[in-house]
């Protein structure tokens, strides 16, 4: 970043439980805007983004579609078996270079930036009355950090402890463009979204409404 008159404040991090990070205000409306792009496009195929059915029959109330490693219900494949059949996009290089500054960002540990290789990306849409239970994200063979991008409506994001969906928990909102980063200690916490508060979005995102989150994976498989 440019120092002097006009350079910008570093966005203020917090530390909302050990290893786990919020920085918001991270993605430029730049960066916003060629995200939501590229996750409509996405969207579109080769896997359209869809509601995942869970084992019980219940349909998660997210649209997700996912890039480099398909998910769903509790594994990841190469193909979307409960979708369509195909493989799903290839996980693109650029994706990985902004994970890398994502965790450059979050922690002060150059090392663990270079080391971070995401090799998948859940892309979750909600709209005004999507909601996200309280869960684990432990699909994964790899215990890297968990990369969260949010951009559109606000929302609560709640990130609890790594023994159950109770209290201890903290509501962080998540606003378009922040960052939220969970590794080391938080890698396995509960988490979810609880609420999202329609029509907080900017439209110059590109997005008239809703919410979207891109999460950033390393899924140990190969
Ligand atoms: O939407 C979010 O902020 C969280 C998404 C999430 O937890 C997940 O995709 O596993
Ligand atoms: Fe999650």
């Amino acid at each position: 970043m440019s120092e002097g008159l006009f350079s910008l404040p570093r966005p203020a991090r917090a530390e909302i439980a050990p290893g786990a990070v919020h920085v918001p205000g991270w993605l430029s409306l730049d960066r916003q805007r060629e995200l939501v792009a590229a996750c409509r496009a996405w969207a579109r195929g080769p896997v359209p983004i869809h509601r995942t059915v869970l084992p019980n029959g219940g349909v998660m109330s997210v649209q997700t579609v996912c890039v480099g490693w398909h998910w769903q219900p509790y594994r990841y494949t190469r193909t979307a078996a409960d979708v369509n059949g195909l493989p799903v996009a290839p996980f693109p290089d650029w994706l990985g270079e902004l994970g890398r500054s994502a965790i450059a960002a979050a922690y002060d540990d150059p090392g663990a930036a270079e080391r971070y290789s995401p090799d998948t990306a859940l892309i979750n849409f909600y709209d005004g009355s999507a909601k996200m239970g309280l869960h684990q994200d432990k699909d994964e063979e790899s215990g890297a950090p968990v990369v969260s991008l949010s951009i559109g409506d606000r929302c609560v994001f709640r990130f609890g402890n790594s023994e159950n969906r109770g209290r201890p928990y903290t509501d962080v909102a998540l606003s378009s463009g922040d960052l939220f980063v969970f590794g080391g200690p938080a890698r396995f916490a509960y988490h979810g979204v609880p609420k999202v508060m329609p029509g907080t979005g900017d439209p110059a995102t590109g997005l008239n409404s809703g919410r979207l989150n891109i999460t950033l994976r390393e899924t140990g498989l190969v």
